[in-house]
């Protein structure tokens, strides 16, 4: 029979660690003490005080091996949602969630702490200061949505107290920061191609965009006051810089930051997203022949034509929770990471 180490808790693990906010967190995690363990379908950089364990979040045995001595796993892993591919959102989502929270039990992990997220509850209509108990999307956009929907409930259904088993969410919402592979290159690869000239909507809507540290705060004050007898068992979280902002003066900032025009023209929302679903469904058709990536997804069109911004009072009354850096300064320190994406650069 296979010998369990004893869990340390200064030891943890994250699944998903080679990603822009998995090695945000990790890096964190080590500058506080932790010794980590990675476990990632890829490795992506080194670091003292780091082991890396390749492996598919589905293959129990894989995860069992590099959860040996843990106490502690995040859980910040997931396909790209720009890969719009359905069988995979779902095998990784919900079922590679079933074999983590598996492998979790077997291998003695006292807490988990999932990277959900706030697009939980969004529909593509305006949530103002939306709280936690908004309930889940009935009809989510995409099916990265509707699959982190499931997740997140799979993880918080998990959490027993009394089988020494403790889970929380995290929902963060428009992450951006240094390294981030998804916004700001999306952002410029439509901007060199001609693309964000225009305005979807009037521009008065507004969103939360959290800076990437924030959500490493977040997470780790979570795994930290993660008790049986905290309020946090089984709970969701909403993680937002706390300053929303005008989608589109956001997204120009970081726009002429980078040496670029900022969107002028105005086109009408139910235009571009009534497009957007065409082409979307013609993307859908044609994909046996040909694969085509829309730069503007119904989900993106409706992430910047509608109000989506998050109240956080409950992470700042059960955790302790406040941005540590402001948007501001978040603004500065991602543009400034991005010398190679500039205009003319
Ligand atoms: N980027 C954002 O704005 C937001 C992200 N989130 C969530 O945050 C988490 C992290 O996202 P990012 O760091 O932006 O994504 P990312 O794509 O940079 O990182 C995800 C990591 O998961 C790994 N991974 C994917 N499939 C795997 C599998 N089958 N087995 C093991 N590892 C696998 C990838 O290799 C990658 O390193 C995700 O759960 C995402 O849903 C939530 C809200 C907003
Ligand atoms: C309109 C357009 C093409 C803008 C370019 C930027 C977009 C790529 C980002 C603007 C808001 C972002 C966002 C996400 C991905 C990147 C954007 C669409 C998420 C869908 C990532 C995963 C989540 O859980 C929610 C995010 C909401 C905001």
């Amino acid at each position: 029979m296979a010998t369990r180490l004893r869990p340390s808790s200064k030891r943890c693990a994250v699944i998903g660690g080679s990603g822009f906010l998995g090695r945000h967190l990790v890096e964190q995690l080590i500058a506080r003490g932790y010794s980590v363990s990675v476990f990632d379908i890829r490795q992506s950089y080194e670091l003292p005080g780091v082991t890396f364990h390749l492996g598919d979040l589905c293959d129990k045995q894989a995860l069992l091996s590099a959860l040996q001595g843990v106490s502690l796993v995040f859980h910040c892993a997931s396909p790209a949602p720009s890969s719009d591919d359905r069988a995979l959102f779902q095998k990784v989502n919900m079922d590679g969630t079933c074999t983590v929270l598996q492998a979790c039990r077997e291998a003695g992990v006292q807490k988990l702490v999932l990277t959900s997220s706030a697009s939980v509850v969004f529909e593509g209509r305006d949530i103002k200061d939306g709280k936690e108990d908004l309930p889940y999307a009935k009809k989510p956009i995409d099916y990265y949505t509707e699959t982190k929907i499931q997740q997140e409930k799979l993880v918080l259904a998990a959490c027993d107290k009394e089988k020494g088993f403790l889970t929380v969410a995290i929902r963060p919402h428009g992450i951006f920061g240094p390294r981030d592979p998804q916004l700001v290159p999306t952002l410029v690869d439509a901007a060199r191609k001609g693309k964000m000239k225009f305005i979807i909507g009037d521009g008065s809507n507004l969103v939360d965009f959290t800076f990437v540290e924030n959500v490493v705060h977040g997470h780790i004050l979570a795994a930290e006051r993660l008790r049986p007898e905290s309020p946090l068992c089984g709970q969701a979280y909403h993680i937002t810089n706390d300053e929303p902002v005008h989608f589109w003066d956001f997204m120009s900032q970081v726009l002429v930051g980078l040496g670029y025009d900022a969107p002028r023209y105005h086109l009408p929302y139910w235009l571009v997203y009534g497009l957007a679903l065409l082409l979307w469904l013609l993307a859908l058709l044609l994909r046996p022949i040909l694969q085509l990536q829309p730069t503007f997804t119904p989900m993106r069109v409706a992430l910047a034509g509608t109000h989506h911004y998050y109240n956080c009072s409950r992470a700042k009354e059960d955790m302790g929770y406040k941005p540590l850096v402001g948007l501001q300064e978040a603004i500065t320190r991602t543009v400034e990471s991005y010398p190679h994406l500039r205009q003319g650069g």
